[in-house]
């Protein structure tokens, strides 16, 4: 049946100041820009290449409604959903809890809306109203732990929503698999407890956060053994991702016979991207999600819901999304991205010894996971 497309006008309003990564300071002469690196134009230009391309009319579009504050606690402390209450109450808005996270007057409620947003594709997707989903929600999610927000992420979008399955609709496990660039630590906060969810991260080794990702933590209690981290040498491309893929997350997945698969879905791994570095293009992407539709199919009967996360390239991001899509969907619009000539000739579609080496090292843990 069809794919379900979720996009909310206010995601593209996020205000996130006129800093380029850190506020403007005199003193440290880090001069304003017109557009933070998590400028919400790159997602709302993804929008609008998901429109353009004509892939939209393929898809069903489901409405984000805003998440109710009962679905943040079940993640989040009290203390942390009531600061950012108070901040976007403020004139200037506030900070999700980094000092680097900036949000503006009103930054509450597109936050519940992007949660809300992750919630609603969860919803349709195990109701069988669609087929999978794609949640184009902003701002993301990934970093924010049970107590502060973190890494541009105001409340965790995807532990929202695997929360909401689990104790809404009734599922007994949700998968999230990581491919955002950067270590998904919020869920590794959330979760790294429990065994209800398994979580799986594949980022570029020690980007951000600096101090955590590695292949050693594995979460605590009845959850140890479902953490799963496998941290990549710069540098990494197609070759590496699909080698994690087809050694760790696939075979993980698979013993974990998840009943939903969520996909924390950032871009940021690109080859264009200012935050990382790695060197993944659209194929790349296509290449990834094509082997989560599959494994879907094999074990949760089709639920795969993935959710946006980072991404700061206001160019290439759209062909990564529109890959991705239009993977799910099993729609194929014709349109190429006009990139690949220029950025396929820089390399990193080759898997590098030393990053065969690095992900044999986190093949192991799979072995865990009952
Ligand atoms: O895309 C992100 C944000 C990473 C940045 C947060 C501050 C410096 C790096 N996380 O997934
Ligand atoms: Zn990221």
């Amino acid at each position: 049946s069809t794919m379900g497309y979720i996009w909310n006008t206010l995601y593209g309003w996020t205000d996130t100041g006129s800093g380029g990564l850190l506020p403007p300071s005199t003193d440290s002469l880090t001069q304003p820009i017109g557009h933070h690196v998590a400028h919400p134009d790159t997602k709302r230009r993804m929008h609008e290449l998901i429109s353009a391309s004509g892939l939209i009319d393929s898809l069903k579009q489901i409405d984000a409604a805003p998440a109710a504050e009962a679905d943040i606690l079940r993640v989040h402390d009290q203390s942390h959903y009531d600061r950012i209450l108070a901040e976007s109450a403020l004139p200037k808005g506030g900070d999700a809890g980094d000092g680097v996270s900036p949000f503006g007057h009103g930054g509450h409620r597109i936050a519940m809306l992007a949660a809300g947003g992750a919630i609603e594709a969860v919803r349709t997707v195990v109701e069988g109203q669609v087929s999978n989903a794609y949640a184009l929600i902003n701002p993301p999610g990934h970093h924010a732990e049970r107590s502060t927000g973190r890494g541009f992420c105001t409340f965790n979008n995807g532990a929202v929503a695997a929360a909401y399955a689990r104790d809404v609709l009734g599922l007994k496990r949700v998968a999230i698999v990581d491919w955002d660039v950067h270590h998904g630590n919020g869920a590794q906060d959330i979760f790294g407890g429990t065994a209800e969810v398994l979580n799986i991260s594949v980022h570029q080794d020690r980007c951000f956060p600096s101090d955590s990702g590695f292949r050693e933590e594995r979460g605590h209690g009845e959850g140890f053994g479902y953490t799963l981290n496998v941290p990549l040498p710069p540098g990494g491309g197609s070759g590496a991702y699909e080698y994690a893929f087809d050694t760790v997350v696939l075979p993980a997945v698979r013993a974990y016979k998840p009943d939903l698969i969520i996909v924390a879905s950032g871009f940021d791994a690109s080859i264009m991207d200012p935050l990382a570095r790695m060197m993944m293009r659209s194929e790349g992407f296509r290449s990834l999600v094509r082997k989560l539709v599959d494994l879907a199919a094999e074990v949760s009967q089709g639920r795969l819901v993935c959710l946006q996360e980072g991404g700061y390239s206001p160019i290439y991001v759209p062909f990564c999304g529109l890959a991705v899509i239009e993977e799910m969907a099993g729609v194929s619009t014709g349109t190429q991205d006009a990139y690949t000539p220029i950025l396929g000739a820089m390399g990193g579609d080759k898997l590098l010894e030393h990053e065969r080496e690095a992900i044999d090292l986190a093949s192991v843990l799979v072995s865990d996971i009952h």
